[in-house]
Protein backbone atom coordinates (compact mmCIF):
# COMPACT_ATOMS: atom_id res chain seq x y z
CA UNK A 1 0.00 0.00 0.00
CA UNK A 2 1.10 3.49 -0.60
CA UNK A 3 1.50 5.98 2.30
CA UNK A 4 -0.97 9.42 2.16
CA UNK A 5 2.23 11.46 2.01
CA UNK A 6 3.81 9.31 -1.54
CA UNK A 7 0.39 9.85 -2.77
CA UNK A 8 0.23 13.02 -2.24
CA UNK A 9 3.46 13.98 -4.06
CA UNK A 10 2.07 11.98 -6.81
CA UNK A 11 -1.00 13.90 -6.82
CA UNK A 12 1.38 17.04 -7.20
CA UNK A 13 3.02 15.74 -9.94
CA UNK A 14 0.25 15.96 -11.77
CA UNK A 15 -0.22 19.75 -11.71
CA UNK A 16 1.76 22.75 -12.97
CA UNK A 17 1.02 26.57 -12.86
CA UNK A 18 -1.15 27.45 -15.81
CA UNK A 19 -0.17 29.70 -18.19
CA UNK A 20 -0.01 33.81 -17.81
CA UNK A 21 -3.09 36.16 -19.20
CA UNK A 22 -3.25 39.66 -18.06
CA UNK A 23 -6.94 40.13 -16.94
CA UNK A 24 -9.08 43.13 -16.02
CA UNK A 25 -8.72 44.59 -11.75
CA UNK A 26 -11.39 42.52 -11.06
CA UNK A 27 -10.92 39.41 -12.57
CA UNK A 28 -7.56 38.80 -10.80
CA UNK A 29 -9.30 38.33 -7.46
CA UNK A 30 -8.12 35.15 -6.18
CA UNK A 31 -5.92 34.47 -8.72
CA UNK A 32 -1.89 34.05 -8.60
CA UNK A 33 0.20 36.99 -10.27
CA UNK A 34 2.88 35.66 -12.77
CA UNK A 35 4.78 38.91 -12.83
CA UNK A 36 5.73 41.62 -10.76
CA UNK A 37 3.40 44.68 -10.61
CA UNK A 38 6.30 47.61 -10.74
CA UNK A 39 5.30 51.40 -9.93
CA UNK A 40 5.94 53.87 -12.75
CA UNK A 41 6.55 56.68 -10.55
CA UNK A 42 6.54 57.38 -7.03
CA UNK A 43 3.95 57.33 -4.52
CA UNK A 44 2.50 59.51 -3.77
CA UNK A 45 3.62 61.21 -6.70
CA UNK A 46 4.00 64.36 -5.22
CA UNK A 47 4.55 65.80 -2.18
CA UNK A 48 0.71 66.75 -0.40
CA UNK A 49 -1.54 67.78 2.51
CA UNK A 50 -2.61 65.27 5.23
CA UNK A 51 -5.38 67.19 6.49
CA UNK A 52 -7.36 70.22 5.45
CA UNK A 53 -6.13 73.10 6.72
CA UNK A 54 -3.42 75.84 4.93
CA UNK A 55 -0.16 74.84 3.25
CA UNK A 56 2.28 77.59 5.03
CA UNK A 57 5.99 78.18 5.49
CA UNK A 58 6.93 76.91 9.17
CA UNK A 59 9.60 79.94 9.83
CA UNK A 60 6.87 82.28 9.66
CA UNK A 61 4.52 80.34 12.23
CA UNK A 62 7.64 78.86 14.59
CA UNK A 63 6.49 81.73 16.98
CA UNK A 64 2.32 80.85 16.65
CA UNK A 65 0.10 79.80 20.19
CA UNK A 66 -3.41 79.82 21.30
CA UNK A 67 -2.95 82.89 22.52
CA UNK A 68 -0.33 84.56 20.22
CA UNK A 69 -2.03 83.97 16.86
CA UNK A 70 0.36 84.49 13.82
CA UNK A 71 -2.02 86.40 10.91
CA UNK A 72 -1.58 85.16 7.44
CA UNK A 73 -3.03 86.38 3.95
CA UNK A 74 -4.47 83.42 2.25
CA UNK A 75 -3.55 84.06 -1.15
CA UNK A 76 -5.14 81.09 -3.21
CA UNK A 77 -7.03 77.32 -2.93
CA UNK A 78 -5.95 74.47 -3.84
CA UNK A 79 -8.54 71.53 -3.52
CA UNK A 80 -7.63 67.44 -3.93
CA UNK A 81 -7.34 67.24 -8.00
CA UNK A 82 -6.55 70.86 -8.32
CA UNK A 83 -3.77 70.91 -10.76
CA UNK A 84 -3.13 74.69 -9.77
CA UNK A 85 -0.16 75.98 -8.15
CA UNK A 86 -0.19 79.15 -6.10
CA UNK A 87 2.65 80.36 -4.85
CA UNK A 88 3.04 80.68 -0.61
CA UNK A 89 5.69 83.69 0.00
CA UNK A 90 6.63 84.47 3.04
CA UNK A 91 3.74 85.95 5.08
CA UNK A 92 0.72 84.05 2.76
CA UNK A 93 -0.95 80.63 3.52
CA UNK A 94 -2.92 78.60 0.73
CA UNK A 95 -6.32 77.09 1.73
CA UNK A 96 -5.62 73.54 0.94
CA UNK A 97 -7.75 69.92 1.26
CA UNK A 98 -6.40 66.54 2.14
CA UNK A 99 -4.41 65.29 -0.67
CA UNK A 100 -4.07 67.76 -2.71
CA UNK A 101 -0.61 68.58 -4.02
CA UNK A 102 1.78 71.25 -1.55
CA UNK A 103 1.84 74.30 -3.49
CA UNK A 104 5.43 75.98 -4.07
CA UNK A 105 6.83 77.80 -1.25
CA UNK A 106 4.91 75.90 1.26
CA UNK A 107 6.69 73.26 3.75
CA UNK A 108 3.94 72.70 6.00
CA UNK A 109 0.28 72.27 6.59
CA UNK A 110 -1.56 73.75 9.60
CA UNK A 111 -5.03 71.66 9.79
CA UNK A 112 -8.07 74.03 10.12
CA UNK A 113 -8.93 73.51 13.77
CA UNK A 114 -5.47 75.20 14.77
CA UNK A 115 -6.69 78.74 13.04
CA UNK A 116 -9.21 81.12 13.31
CA UNK A 117 -10.49 83.74 10.84
CA UNK A 118 -9.92 87.26 12.59
CA UNK A 119 -12.86 89.49 13.64
CA UNK A 120 -15.53 86.79 12.37
CA UNK A 121 -18.53 86.95 13.89
CA UNK A 122 -18.39 83.59 16.75
CA UNK A 123 -19.96 80.36 15.35
CA UNK A 124 -20.25 77.37 16.87
CA UNK A 125 -17.17 76.62 18.79
CA UNK A 126 -16.73 72.61 17.61
CA UNK A 127 -17.42 74.11 13.47
CA UNK A 128 -14.05 75.24 12.36
CA UNK A 129 -13.96 78.29 10.36
CA UNK A 130 -12.81 78.86 7.20
CA UNK A 131 -11.16 82.30 5.60
CA UNK A 132 -11.87 83.52 2.55
CA UNK A 133 -9.53 81.85 -0.53
CA UNK A 134 -9.95 84.72 -2.65
CA UNK A 135 -6.86 86.04 -2.35
CA UNK A 136 -8.55 89.52 0.34
CA UNK A 137 -9.00 86.74 3.18
CA UNK A 138 -6.39 86.82 6.33
CA UNK A 139 -6.06 83.23 8.68
CA UNK A 140 -4.80 83.49 12.31
CA UNK A 141 -2.26 80.22 12.98
CA UNK A 142 -3.20 79.35 16.29
CA UNK A 143 -0.45 76.58 16.38
CA UNK A 144 3.03 75.99 15.47
CA UNK A 145 4.30 73.54 13.01
CA UNK A 146 7.26 72.03 12.32
CA UNK A 147 8.99 71.44 8.66
CA UNK A 148 7.05 68.86 7.37
CA UNK A 149 4.08 68.81 9.78
CA UNK A 150 1.35 67.19 7.79
CA UNK A 151 2.68 66.30 4.65
CA UNK A 152 2.87 63.04 2.86
CA UNK A 153 5.93 63.09 1.01
CA UNK A 154 7.07 62.05 -2.37
CA UNK A 155 7.73 58.71 -2.72
CA UNK A 156 6.88 57.79 0.98
CA UNK A 157 4.52 54.44 0.37
CA UNK A 158 6.51 53.60 -2.49
CA UNK A 159 9.63 54.51 -4.98
CA UNK A 160 9.56 55.05 -8.80
CA UNK A 161 10.36 51.41 -10.16
CA UNK A 162 9.35 49.42 -6.71
CA UNK A 163 7.73 46.30 -6.95
CA UNK A 164 4.92 46.64 -4.82
CA UNK A 165 3.42 43.08 -5.86
CA UNK A 166 5.39 40.31 -6.13
CA UNK A 167 5.14 37.78 -8.37
CA UNK A 168 3.26 34.73 -6.42
CA UNK A 169 1.34 37.01 -4.45
CA UNK A 170 -2.21 35.34 -4.25
CA UNK A 171 -4.41 38.51 -5.31
CA UNK A 172 -7.11 39.78 -2.77
CA UNK A 173 -8.92 43.42 -2.62
CA UNK A 174 -5.68 44.94 -1.05
CA UNK A 175 -3.96 44.06 -3.87
CA UNK A 176 -6.55 45.50 -6.40
CA UNK A 177 -5.75 48.92 -4.61
CA UNK A 178 -2.17 48.50 -4.44
CA UNK A 179 -1.79 48.03 -8.34
CA UNK A 180 -4.74 50.42 -8.86
CA UNK A 181 -3.10 53.12 -7.18
CA UNK A 182 0.09 52.50 -9.10
CA UNK A 183 -1.76 52.95 -12.18
CA UNK A 184 -2.57 49.55 -13.03
CA UNK A 185 -5.93 48.17 -15.04
CA UNK A 186 -5.06 44.98 -15.59
CA UNK A 187 -2.83 42.47 -14.09
CA UNK A 188 -0.72 39.32 -15.38
CA UNK A 189 -2.28 36.32 -13.63
CA UNK A 190 -1.77 32.32 -13.88
CA UNK A 191 -5.03 31.56 -15.63
CA UNK A 192 -8.02 30.27 -13.29
CA UNK A 193 -8.08 26.14 -13.73
CA UNK A 194 -11.24 24.59 -14.86
CA UNK A 195 -12.31 21.31 -13.43
CA UNK A 196 -14.82 18.97 -14.11
CA UNK A 197 -16.60 16.92 -11.40
CA UNK A 198 -17.95 13.82 -12.21
CA UNK A 199 -20.62 11.84 -9.39
CA UNK A 200 -21.00 8.82 -10.62
CA UNK A 201 -24.08 5.60 -9.45
CA UNK A 202 -26.46 4.21 -10.31
CA UNK A 203 -28.24 4.87 -7.08
CA UNK A 204 -27.45 8.63 -7.53
CA UNK A 205 -30.07 11.47 -8.28
CA UNK A 206 -30.82 15.18 -8.36
CA UNK A 207 -31.32 16.59 -4.72
CA UNK A 208 -34.93 16.67 -3.99
CA UNK A 209 -36.18 14.60 -6.39
CA UNK A 210 -38.42 11.28 -5.94
CA UNK A 211 -36.34 8.54 -4.39
CA UNK A 212 -37.49 4.94 -4.93
CA UNK A 213 -36.43 2.45 -2.62
CA UNK A 214 -32.06 2.30 -2.94
CA UNK A 215 -31.55 5.62 -4.47
CA UNK A 216 -29.96 8.65 -2.74
CA UNK A 217 -29.67 11.94 -3.18
CA UNK A 218 -26.17 12.95 -5.01
CA UNK A 219 -23.85 14.86 -2.70
CA UNK A 220 -20.60 14.56 -3.99
CA UNK A 221 -20.39 16.31 -7.43
CA UNK A 222 -22.15 19.78 -4.77
CA UNK A 223 -19.46 18.88 -2.27
CA UNK A 224 -16.63 18.93 -5.17
CA UNK A 225 -18.11 21.38 -7.24
CA UNK A 226 -18.04 23.86 -4.18
CA UNK A 227 -14.36 22.61 -3.41
CA UNK A 228 -13.06 23.06 -6.47
CA UNK A 229 -14.91 26.57 -6.06
CA UNK A 230 -13.30 27.64 -2.48
CA UNK A 231 -9.86 26.15 -4.19
CA UNK A 232 -9.96 29.09 -6.64
CA UNK A 233 -10.53 27.49 -9.04
CA UNK A 234 -13.92 27.11 -11.73
CA UNK A 235 -15.83 23.78 -11.54
CA UNK A 236 -17.98 21.99 -14.47
CA UNK A 237 -20.37 20.08 -12.85
CA UNK A 238 -21.04 16.86 -14.41
CA UNK A 239 -23.75 14.41 -13.46
CA UNK A 240 -24.55 12.45 -11.50
CA UNK A 241 -23.65 9.64 -14.42
CA UNK A 242 -25.10 6.01 -14.49
CA UNK A 243 -22.75 2.85 -13.88
CA UNK A 244 -22.46 2.40 -17.47
CA UNK A 245 -18.31 2.57 -18.27
CA UNK A 246 -18.93 2.86 -21.91
CA UNK A 247 -20.84 6.01 -21.52
CA UNK A 248 -18.47 7.26 -18.95
CA UNK A 249 -14.98 6.20 -20.62
CA UNK A 250 -16.56 8.55 -24.00
CA UNK A 251 -17.66 11.59 -21.76
CA UNK A 252 -13.74 11.53 -20.51
CA UNK A 253 -12.37 11.48 -23.80
CA UNK A 254 -14.48 14.37 -24.76
CA UNK A 255 -13.66 16.11 -21.97
CA UNK A 256 -9.54 15.69 -22.47
CA UNK A 257 -10.64 16.48 -26.35
CA UNK A 258 -11.80 19.65 -25.54
CA UNK A 259 -15.46 19.28 -25.87
CA UNK A 260 -16.77 20.41 -23.05
CA UNK A 261 -14.53 23.63 -23.41
CA UNK A 262 -11.43 24.15 -21.71
CA UNK A 263 -10.33 21.41 -19.19
CA UNK A 264 -7.11 21.72 -16.88
CA UNK A 265 -8.33 18.24 -14.23
CA UNK A 266 -10.97 16.04 -13.81
CA UNK A 267 -12.24 14.86 -10.44
CA UNK A 268 -14.57 11.84 -10.13
CA UNK A 269 -16.30 10.13 -7.32
CA UNK A 270 -17.51 6.62 -6.80
CA UNK A 271 -16.58 3.56 -8.52
CA UNK A 272 -13.00 2.58 -7.01
CA UNK A 273 -13.02 0.36 -4.84
CA UNK A 274 -13.51 -3.37 -5.53
CA UNK A 275 -16.95 -3.64 -5.70
CA UNK A 276 -18.60 -6.13 -8.56
CA UNK A 277 -19.90 -2.42 -10.78
CA UNK A 278 -17.00 -0.22 -10.27
CA UNK A 279 -17.81 2.24 -13.39
CA UNK A 280 -14.57 4.30 -12.62
CA UNK A 281 -12.08 1.45 -12.91
CA UNK A 282 -14.06 -0.25 -15.68
CA UNK A 283 -13.93 2.99 -17.98
CA UNK A 284 -10.39 3.45 -17.40
CA UNK A 285 -9.00 0.48 -17.47
CA UNK A 286 -7.31 0.64 -20.90
CA UNK A 287 -6.15 4.04 -19.78
CA UNK A 288 -2.64 3.37 -19.75
CA UNK A 289 -1.69 7.11 -18.11
CA UNK A 290 -4.15 6.10 -15.33
CA UNK A 291 -3.16 4.11 -12.13
CA UNK A 292 -5.26 2.58 -9.26
CA UNK A 293 -3.57 2.37 -5.97
CA UNK A 294 -4.54 1.73 -2.36
CA UNK A 295 -3.43 4.27 0.11
CA UNK A 296 -2.46 3.76 3.61
CA UNK A 297 -5.24 6.61 4.84
CA UNK A 298 -8.54 6.05 6.45
CA UNK A 299 -10.53 7.12 5.06
CA UNK A 300 -10.03 7.48 1.24
CA UNK A 301 -8.05 4.38 0.40
CA UNK A 302 -8.96 3.17 -2.98
CA UNK A 303 -7.66 6.11 -5.26
CA UNK A 304 -6.94 6.66 -8.77
CA UNK A 305 -4.62 8.82 -10.50
CA UNK A 306 -3.20 10.02 -13.75
CA UNK A 307 -3.64 11.37 -17.16
CA UNK A 308 -5.63 10.79 -19.98
CA UNK A 309 -4.28 10.81 -23.53
CA UNK A 310 -4.85 14.26 -24.44
CA UNK A 311 -2.23 15.33 -21.01
CA UNK A 312 -5.75 15.78 -18.71
CA UNK A 313 -4.77 15.28 -15.02
CA UNK A 314 -7.59 13.20 -13.48
CA UNK A 315 -8.24 12.13 -9.96
CA UNK A 316 -10.67 9.34 -9.10
CA UNK A 317 -11.60 9.79 -5.88
CA UNK A 318 -13.54 7.04 -3.25
CA UNK A 319 -17.12 7.44 -3.07
CA UNK A 320 -17.92 7.70 0.46
CA UNK A 321 -18.77 11.17 1.67
CA UNK A 322 -16.35 11.96 4.18
CA UNK A 323 -13.91 9.86 2.10
CA UNK A 324 -14.70 12.05 -0.79
CA UNK A 325 -14.45 15.37 0.98
CA UNK A 326 -11.10 14.26 3.10
CA UNK A 327 -9.58 12.48 -0.27
CA UNK A 328 -10.22 16.16 -2.46
CA UNK A 329 -8.77 17.88 1.19
CA UNK A 330 -5.55 15.94 0.63
CA UNK A 331 -4.97 15.07 -2.85
CA UNK A 332 -6.87 17.53 -5.01
CA UNK A 333 -6.98 20.77 -3.44
CA UNK A 334 -2.85 21.43 -3.08
CA UNK A 335 -2.47 20.26 -7.00
CA UNK A 336 -5.20 22.44 -7.83
CA UNK A 337 -3.82 25.58 -5.56
CA UNK A 338 -0.21 24.56 -7.63
CA UNK A 339 -1.90 24.66 -10.95
CA UNK A 340 -3.30 28.32 -9.85
CA UNK A 341 0.76 29.27 -9.69
CA UNK A 342 0.91 29.36 -5.38
CA UNK A 343 4.29 28.45 -3.79
CA UNK A 344 2.17 27.05 -0.24
CA UNK A 345 -0.07 24.98 -1.21
CA UNK A 346 -1.34 23.62 2.28
CA UNK A 347 -4.36 24.56 4.60
CA UNK A 348 -3.18 26.26 7.73
CA UNK A 349 -1.52 23.56 10.12
CA UNK A 350 -1.38 23.30 13.90
CA UNK A 351 -1.15 20.81 16.60
CA UNK A 352 -4.12 20.25 18.92
CA UNK A 353 -5.08 18.49 21.90
CA UNK A 354 -7.52 15.93 22.04
CA UNK A 355 -10.63 16.03 23.94
CA UNK A 356 -11.60 12.53 24.14
CA UNK A 357 -9.21 9.54 22.39
CA UNK A 358 -10.80 7.34 19.93
CA UNK A 359 -9.62 3.85 18.42
CA UNK A 360 -7.67 3.94 14.65
CA UNK A 361 -7.27 1.37 12.19
CA UNK A 362 -3.93 -0.26 12.37
CA UNK A 363 -0.82 0.52 9.82
CA UNK A 364 -2.87 3.46 7.88
CA UNK A 365 -3.25 6.96 8.49
CA UNK A 366 -6.14 8.55 9.48
CA UNK A 367 -8.01 11.61 8.86
CA UNK A 368 -10.49 12.82 11.06
CA UNK A 369 -12.88 15.35 11.33
CA UNK A 370 -12.53 17.27 14.23
CA UNK A 371 -13.94 20.22 16.01
CA UNK A 372 -12.77 22.70 18.25
CA UNK A 373 -13.87 22.80 21.33
CA UNK A 374 -13.61 25.26 24.42
CA UNK A 375 -10.87 23.74 27.04
CA UNK A 376 -13.20 22.87 29.42
CA UNK A 377 -16.04 21.06 27.79
CA UNK A 378 -17.42 18.05 29.33
CA UNK A 379 -17.13 14.88 26.97
CA UNK A 380 -20.62 14.27 25.37
CA UNK A 381 -22.08 11.94 23.66
CA UNK A 382 -22.55 13.86 20.19
CA UNK A 383 -23.12 17.58 20.02
CA UNK A 384 -25.09 19.06 17.25
CA UNK A 385 -25.69 22.35 17.89
CA UNK A 386 -23.47 25.31 16.49
CA UNK A 387 -21.88 26.50 19.47
CA UNK A 388 -18.20 27.25 18.84
CA UNK A 389 -17.22 29.40 15.94
CA UNK A 390 -13.68 27.52 14.11
CA UNK A 391 -12.29 31.30 14.85
CA UNK A 392 -13.21 30.74 18.93
CA UNK A 393 -9.63 30.21 20.60
CA UNK A 394 -10.19 27.76 23.00
CA UNK A 395 -7.22 26.61 24.07
CA UNK A 396 -5.46 23.89 26.65
CA UNK A 397 -3.10 24.91 29.41
CA UNK A 398 -0.39 23.96 26.43
CA UNK A 399 -1.79 26.77 25.06
CA UNK A 400 -2.93 24.79 22.09
CA UNK A 401 -6.22 24.52 20.71
CA UNK A 402 -8.54 21.76 22.01
CA UNK A 403 -10.51 19.49 19.82
CA UNK A 404 -12.88 16.52 19.78
CA UNK A 405 -14.30 14.40 16.84
CA UNK A 406 -16.86 16.24 14.77
CA UNK A 407 -18.49 12.84 14.48
CA UNK A 408 -18.85 11.24 18.26
CA UNK A 409 -21.19 8.65 17.12
CA UNK A 410 -18.60 6.95 14.83
CA UNK A 411 -16.02 7.41 11.92
CA UNK A 412 -17.70 5.92 9.34
CA UNK A 413 -17.05 7.54 6.23
CA UNK A 414 -20.46 7.90 5.17
CA UNK A 415 -22.07 10.41 8.01
CA UNK A 416 -21.78 13.61 5.61
CA UNK A 417 -24.77 15.40 7.58
CA UNK A 418 -22.49 15.70 10.47
CA UNK A 419 -19.75 16.92 8.41
CA UNK A 420 -19.99 20.58 8.69
CA UNK A 421 -19.40 20.26 12.26
CA UNK A 422 -15.87 19.64 11.47
CA UNK A 423 -13.59 22.30 11.71
CA UNK A 424 -10.40 20.72 10.56
CA UNK A 425 -9.24 17.70 9.67
CA UNK A 426 -6.14 15.78 12.53
CA UNK A 427 -4.14 13.54 10.62
CA UNK A 428 -3.43 10.19 13.25
CA UNK A 429 0.20 9.07 12.20
CA UNK A 430 0.32 5.34 10.49
CA UNK A 431 1.49 3.87 13.46
CA UNK A 432 -0.74 4.84 16.07
CA UNK A 433 -3.36 2.41 16.92
CA UNK A 434 -5.09 4.43 19.54
CA UNK A 435 -5.88 8.11 20.15
CA UNK A 436 -5.97 9.07 24.16
CA UNK A 437 -7.10 12.13 25.71
CA UNK A 438 -4.70 14.79 25.89
CA UNK A 439 -2.39 13.62 22.69
CA UNK A 440 -1.43 16.45 20.67
CA UNK A 441 -2.32 15.85 16.90
CA UNK A 442 -2.07 18.00 14.16
CA UNK A 443 -4.83 19.23 12.29
CA UNK A 444 -5.29 21.23 9.11
CA UNK A 445 -8.42 23.59 9.09
CA UNK A 446 -10.65 23.07 6.29
N1 LIG B 1 -15.02 -5.42 -0.12
C1 LIG B 1 -14.63 -4.15 0.03
N2 LIG B 1 -15.55 -3.21 -0.01
C2 LIG B 1 -15.20 -1.94 0.17
C3 LIG B 1 -13.85 -1.63 0.37
C4 LIG B 1 -12.89 -2.64 0.37
O1 LIG B 1 -11.69 -2.43 0.56
N3 LIG B 1 -13.34 -3.91 0.19
N4 LIG B 1 -13.50 -0.33 0.59
C5 LIG B 1 -14.54 0.49 1.17
C6 LIG B 1 -14.08 1.85 1.17
S1 LIG B 1 -12.89 2.20 2.28
C7 LIG B 1 -14.63 2.79 0.38
S2 LIG B 1 -14.13 4.40 0.59
C8 LIG B 1 -15.64 2.51 -0.60
C9 LIG B 1 -15.24 3.15 -1.92
O2 LIG B 1 -16.05 2.71 -2.88
P1 LIG B 1 -16.27 3.41 -4.27
O3 LIG B 1 -15.35 4.50 -4.47
O4 LIG B 1 -16.32 2.37 -5.27
O5 LIG B 1 -17.65 4.14 -4.05
P2 LIG B 1 -19.09 3.61 -4.34
O6 LIG B 1 -19.14 2.15 -4.10
O7 LIG B 1 -19.54 4.14 -5.60
O8 LIG B 1 -19.84 4.35 -3.15
C10 LIG B 1 -19.52 4.14 -1.83
C11 LIG B 1 -20.61 4.72 -0.95
O9 LIG B 1 -20.72 6.10 -1.16
C12 LIG B 1 -22.01 6.46 -1.65
N5 LIG B 1 -21.87 7.47 -2.70
C13 LIG B 1 -21.17 7.30 -3.84
N6 LIG B 1 -21.25 8.43 -4.59
C14 LIG B 1 -22.02 9.28 -3.91
C15 LIG B 1 -22.48 10.59 -4.18
N7 LIG B 1 -22.13 11.22 -5.31
N8 LIG B 1 -23.24 11.22 -3.28
C16 LIG B 1 -23.59 10.56 -2.14
N9 LIG B 1 -23.16 9.32 -1.81
C17 LIG B 1 -22.41 8.69 -2.69
C18 LIG B 1 -22.54 5.19 -2.23
O10 LIG B 1 -23.93 5.20 -2.31
C19 LIG B 1 -21.97 4.17 -1.28
O11 LIG B 1 -22.73 4.12 -0.10
O12 LIG B 1 -15.79 1.15 -0.80
C20 LIG B 1 -15.86 0.39 0.44
N10 LIG B 1 -16.15 -0.95 0.13
O1 LIG C 1 -11.16 4.37 2.68
MO1 LIG C 1 -12.83 4.42 2.70
O2 LIG C 1 -12.36 5.84 1.93
O3 LIG C 1 -12.44 4.36 4.44
O4 LIG C 1 -14.10 5.14 3.53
Amino acid sequence: MRSLDEHRAATLALAAPLPAIEVPLLDALGLVLAADVTTQAALPRWDNSAMDGYAVRAADVAAAAVDAGVVLRVVGDVAAGSADEPEVAPGTAVRIMTGAPLPPGADAVVPVEQTAVPDAPAGDPAEPQWADGGGAGLVEVRAAVAPGAHVRRAGEDADAGEAVLPAGALVGPTHLAAAASVGRATLVVHRRPRIAVISTGDELVEPGAELRRGQIPDSNSWLLAAAVLDAGAEPLRLGPVADDPAALHRLLVGLDAGEHGTVDGIVTSGGVSVGAFDVVKAALADERGVEFVRVAVQPGKPQGLGRLPGGTPIWTLPGNPVSTHASFEVFVRPAIRRMLGLADVERPRTRVVVGEGWRTPPARAQLMPVRRVPSDEVPADDVRSDDVRSDDVSSDEGGLPRVRRATARGSGSHLVARLPQAHGLAIVPADVDEVRAGDTLEVFWT
